[in-house]
C-alpha cells in the first residue's frame, strides 16, 4: 500500500519529488478537448485553439490507431514543447495500465513535458491499486526530471469494478484531480445492451399509464406519452458524491453523436445540474456547447445574487418571488456565484454578461 496512515498521505512518494497539493485547485475546465497528436491536420489546429477552450488533451489511448501510438506520443511532446498554453490547461490521456505503451508514455512525457502537463488521465481504472502505481511512478519520474509541481491524476470511470470502488479511487492519492464517466467502455464492461458513446436511448423509457374506457377496462393500445430516461444517471450521481466527498472534480465524458448538438447539450446540462464541472469535447463544435452549459446563466446569477443580498448574515428565512430562501438555498446560490466569479476571471464575454446584471435585479 502506498498510503498506510493519515500522516503519510501528503508525503512525497520519492525523495526529491514535489510536495503533494493539500487542495486541488478549482481551475475552469468546462470542456476537455480531445485531439489525436498523430493526426497532423488535427494537431496543426491545436496552437490556434489555445485560449478558446479550458483544457486541451492530447489523447494517446483509444481512438489512436495501434500503428500511430509512438507518433501520437512524439507528436504530443512536439506540440507541448513548441506551444505557449497561456491560461489553457494541457492534459493527456495515457494508454491503459495493462497495455504495451503506457510505460513509455509516462517515461517519455514526464521528463520531456512534465513541467507543462497539468493532469494525466488514466483510463480503465479498477481500484486504488491502479492510482497507487501511477502515483509512485510519477513521483519517481518527477524527482528524476526535477519537476517543480506535482502532475495531477484524473481517472476514467469505465469499468464495473471501478464504479464499485469509486470512493477508494477518489481518495487514493493527493494527486487525484477528478473523474470522468466513460460510458462506452463502461457499457461494454457491464454488458449493457447499447452501442452508443454516451447519451440516452429510446428503449430506456417510462410510459404513461393506460387510459380506461367507459367500462373501466384499460386500453393498453392507446397512444400514451413516453419519457426517455437517462441511462447514466446512477453512475454520474455516484461519481459526483464520491468526488465531492474527496474534494475533487466530476466530469461527464464523451458524447459520440457529434451531429446531434441538441441532445449533446441536454446530456451536458443534466451532468451540470447534477454537479459535474465540465465534460469532454471530441469535435470543435462541442466546445461552444460545453462552455455554454457549464457556465451559470445570467438569470441564475441574477437570482443567486438577489438571494445573497436578501439573506444578509445568512441566518433566518426570507421570501423572494413567493419562494422561501434560507441558509441551505443561500449555500446553493453561493456555489453558482463562486463559479461565475471563477469563470469571469478567464472569460471576458461572461464577465461582461455577469457585470451587466442590474443592481435592481440583485437588490429587489
Ligand atoms: C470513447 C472514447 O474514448 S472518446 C475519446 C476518444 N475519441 C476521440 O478523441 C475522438 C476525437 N475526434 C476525432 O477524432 C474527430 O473529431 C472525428 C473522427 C470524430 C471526426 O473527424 P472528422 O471526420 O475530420 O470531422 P469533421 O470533418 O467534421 O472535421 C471538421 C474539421 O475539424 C477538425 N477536427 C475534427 N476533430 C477535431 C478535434 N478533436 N480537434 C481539432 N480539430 C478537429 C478536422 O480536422 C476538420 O478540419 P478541416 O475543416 O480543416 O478539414
Ligand atoms: C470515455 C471513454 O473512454 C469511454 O467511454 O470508454
Ligand atoms: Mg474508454
Amino acid at each position: 500500500m502506498s498510503h498506510q496512515s493519515a500522516k503519510d498521505f501528503f508525503r512525497p512518494l520519492a525523495v526529491g519529488a514535489p510536495a503533494p497539493l493539500r487542495e486541488i485547485p478549482a481551475r475552469p475546465s468546462r470542456a476537455i478537448h480531445f485531439f489525436d497528436p498523430s493526426n497532423e491536420k488535427m494537431a496543426a489546429k491545436i496552437p490556434g485553439m489555445v485560449g478558446t477552450v479550458d483544457v486541451l488533451l492530447g489523447n494517446l489511448e483509444d481512438a489512436v490507431k495501434a500503428d500511430n501510438k509512438v507518433a501520437a506520443r512524439e507528436g504530443l511532446v512536439k506540440i507541448a514543447q513548441s506551444t505557449d498554453f497561456g491560461p489553457t490547461q494541457l492534459w493527456t490521456r495515457i494508454n491503459a495500465l495493462d497495455s504495451p505503451w503506457v510505460l513509455d508514455d509516462l517515461t517519455t512525457l514526464v521528463p520531456a513535458i512534465g513541467e507543462k502537463l497539468d493532469v494525466i488521465m488514466v483510463p480503465k481504472v479498477q481500484g486504488a491499486e491502479d492510482i497507487h502505481y501511477v502515483d509512485r511512478l510519477l513521483a519517481q519520474l518527477e524527482a528524476k526530471a526535477g519537476i517543480s509541481r506535482p502532475i495531477l491524476i484524473h481517472a476514467i470511470l469505465e469499468t464495473a469494478r471501478g464504479v464499485a470502488n469509486v470512493e477508494e479511487i477518489c481518495g487514493a492519492s493527493p494527486r487525484m484531480q477528478g473523474l470522468s464517466l466513460g460510458p462506452a467502455d463502461l457499457a461494454a464492461d457491464r454488458k449493457m445492451k447499447t452501442t452508443r458513446v454516451g447519451g440516452g436511448h429510446p428503449g430506456y423509457l417510462v410510459r404513461e399509464d393506460p387510459p380506461r374506457d367507459a367500462n373501466g377496462d384499460t386500453r393498453v393500445d392507446a397512444q400514451r406519452a413516453v419519457f426517455q430516461q437517462d441511462l447514466w444517471h446512477y453512475t454520474i450521481a455516484k461519481m459526483v458524491d464520491a468526488c465531492a466527498m474527496h474534494g475533487i472534480y466530476p466530469y461527464y465524458g464523451p458524447f459520440g453523436d457529434i451531429a446531434d448538438v441538441v441532445a449533446c447539450e441536454d446530456q451536458f446540462r443534466n451532468a451540470f445540474l447534477l454537479g459535474c464541472v465540465g465534460t469532454w469535447s471530441l469535435h470543435p463544435k462541442q466546445i461552444a456547447i460545453a462552455n455554454k452549459v457549464f457556465s451559470p446563466s445570467v438569470e441564475d446569477i441574477a437570482h443567486a445574487r438577489r438571494v445573497v443580498a436578501a439573506m444578509g448574515d445568512g441566518t433566518g428565512a426570507v421570501m423572494i418571488d413567493g419562494k422561501m430562501e434560507d441558509d441551505a438555498s443561500l449555500k446553493q446560490c453561493l456555489v453558482l456565484v463562486a463559479l461565475a466569479e471563477q469563470l469571469a476571471e478567464i472569460d471576458p464575454e461572461l464577465k461582461a454578461a455577469y457585470d451587466a446584471i442590474p443592481d435592481s435585479e440583485v437588490d429587489a
